[in-house]
This record gives C-alpha cells, structure tokens and sequence, in this order.
C-alpha cells in the first residue's frame, strides 16, 4: 500500500469520529491546578501525540484519560461513555488500554504467559469451564493463544514465547508490554513514553511498529518526550503547558507554532 502524506491522513482522520473525548476537564491536587480546562479528541484510526515541557500536565492528563484520576471538572467519554465512576476491568472491556512509564510485566511468567494475561481480560468462559478444562474452554483458550502468537509477531518478538519475560532484552521487554496491551483488543492503545531508554536505531524501529500498530487498525495515544519520534510518527499533536493547551495541529503546525517553541526553550513568547 502506498505511505499516506499527513494531509491525506487527516482528510481521512476529520471525517472520522471522535473515539476518545476529553471534555473542558479542570483536575486539582489541593491548590495545585495540574489540568486547567483542557478539550481534545482523539479520533478513530490516528495517532495523536500529547506533548509538553516537564510538569506540564501529560501524565495526569493521560490518568483522566485511562479512568485512573477523575477530574475535578469536565468529563472524559469513550466511544460516548463518560469515564468517571466506571471500574478500571470496564474501561478495559470498552477497549482502552495501557502501557506504563516504568515496565509492569509478570517478569517470572513465559512472555506467551504475559500476553494471555491480556487476552483473557476478554474471555467470554466461566470458572467452571476453566476449571473443568470443558471444550468450549479448551477452543477458547487454542484461539487466545493464536491471537497472542499473531500479537507477538506484529511487534516482532516471535521466537522467544517461552522465554521468561525477565529474560528478555529491555527493548523486547517494551515491545511485550505493548503486545500484552494490545492483548486485551483495544480500539485504543496508550503509550507512555514507550521510547524511555531507547537508543536511536531502537527509536527508529520503534517507530515502525506504532504505524504498523495504527495500520492494524487501532487508534493510538503516544506521550513521548523525543520530539523526533513525536514529530516523525504522530498524526496530529496537543501540546500542554502549565496545565493548559496551547496548540492542537499537524506535526508541521506544531513544529513552527511560536507557543510551543517558546514553551520548550522557555523564553517568554512576547521577547522572542
Ligand atoms: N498525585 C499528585 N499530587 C500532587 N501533585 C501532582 C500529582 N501528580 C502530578 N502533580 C503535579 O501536577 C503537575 C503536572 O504533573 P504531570 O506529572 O502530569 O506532568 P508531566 O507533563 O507528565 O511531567 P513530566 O514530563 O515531568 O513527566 C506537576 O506540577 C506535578 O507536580
């Protein structure tokens, strides 16, 4: 298929529906405004990057946004369900899924182990069929471990499923956590910062597998502080400052909006 240009990408994208809403949402801590009115939306098929100098609010933005934190004010909706008040094992069923700044696998499990964890999130078998090992268990089970070699060899770790997870090279270990949130078919992947202590070859495949991942047919949110990475594999960009969104717009837009310039070298926008 030939590589779509960012603008083809977002004729695509404008037409397509909002999956993932973030709705005026104000979040405190005590006197602390870490999210100050903040609207945007992720639309179904792209990749939408969340950026923003250190403290700016990303990560709490990404907690409001995978029902960790609810908002002070606002509200988020996925696929038009309002998040707050729903249970962590919901939001996974609707489809939303995550990987984290610091690596959360089973360490002592196969890495075949890790992605079945996620894939059982949506078994539709009870405690007895499990437990009495039934057929309609058993064909269960043989199609969850399908999806999870299919899921493995998307992110290119496919000849290591017994392996320990522990085993396994830091970057392998990041892909696995991508393949076990993927395990649990979402219609959106969150990324955190999933470039944390990579090299730049490491990066760069990095890369290849969110666009393979979006190709596959998933939505996805990306917090990354590599503005290259950013830059070179998100669809549309939000950019957050001091709690507050400063600039929303193709990677082109962002790179040259005098906000964001400023907001990232720190000087203030009326002397430069
Ligand atoms: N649980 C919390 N309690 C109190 N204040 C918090 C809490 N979490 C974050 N903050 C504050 O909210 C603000 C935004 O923090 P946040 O971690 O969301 O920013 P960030 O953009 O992710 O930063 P970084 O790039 O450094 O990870 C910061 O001032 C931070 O100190």
């Amino acid at each position: 298929m030939p590589e779509q240009t960012t603008e083809q990408t977002m004729a695509a994208s404008g037409e397509r529906k909002a999956l993932l809403e973030v709705d005026h949402v104000t979040l405190r801590f005590g006197g602390l405004t870490a999210l100050d009115d903040v609207s945007f939306e992720i639309r179904e098929g792209e990749i939408l990057g969340l950026i923003g100098p250190n403290g700016a609010g990303k990560t709490t933005c990404f907690n409001v946004m995978t029902g960790v934190y609810r908002p002070t004010s606002g509200q988020v909706r996925f696929d038009g369900n309002p998040l707050s008040r729903m249970k962590k094992h919901k939001i996974t069923k609707l489809g939303l899924a995550r990987t984290f700044q610091n690596i959360r696998l089973f360490k002592s499990m196969t890495v075949l182990e890790n992605v079945l964890v996620g894939t059982d999130a949506h078994s539709k078998v009870g405690f007895w069929d499990a437990l009495l090992r039934t057929p309609r268990h058993r064909r269960t089970e043989a199609a969850s471990q399908e999806r999870a070699k299919e899921l493995l060899h998307l992110v290119g770790i496919t000849a290591r499923h017994d392996e320990l997870a522990a085993n396994l090279s830091y970057g392998d270990q990041r892909r696995l956590e991508i393949a076990r949130a993927m395990g649990t078919g979402p219609k959106l992947l969150c990324l955190d910062e999933p470039a944390a202590g990579f090299n730049p070859a490491e990066k760069v495949k990095l890369m290849e597998l969110i666009r393979k991942v979006r190709d596959a047919g998933y939505t996805v949110l990306l917090i990354e502080h590599d503005m290259r990475l950013v830059m070179g594999v998100t669809d549309r960009i939000v950019v957050l400052e001091f709690g507050r969104k400063i600039a929303e717009g193709v990677p082109a837009e962002i790179r040259d909006n005098p906000a964001v310039i400023a907001a990232y070298l720190g000087v203030d926008e009326d002397a430069s």
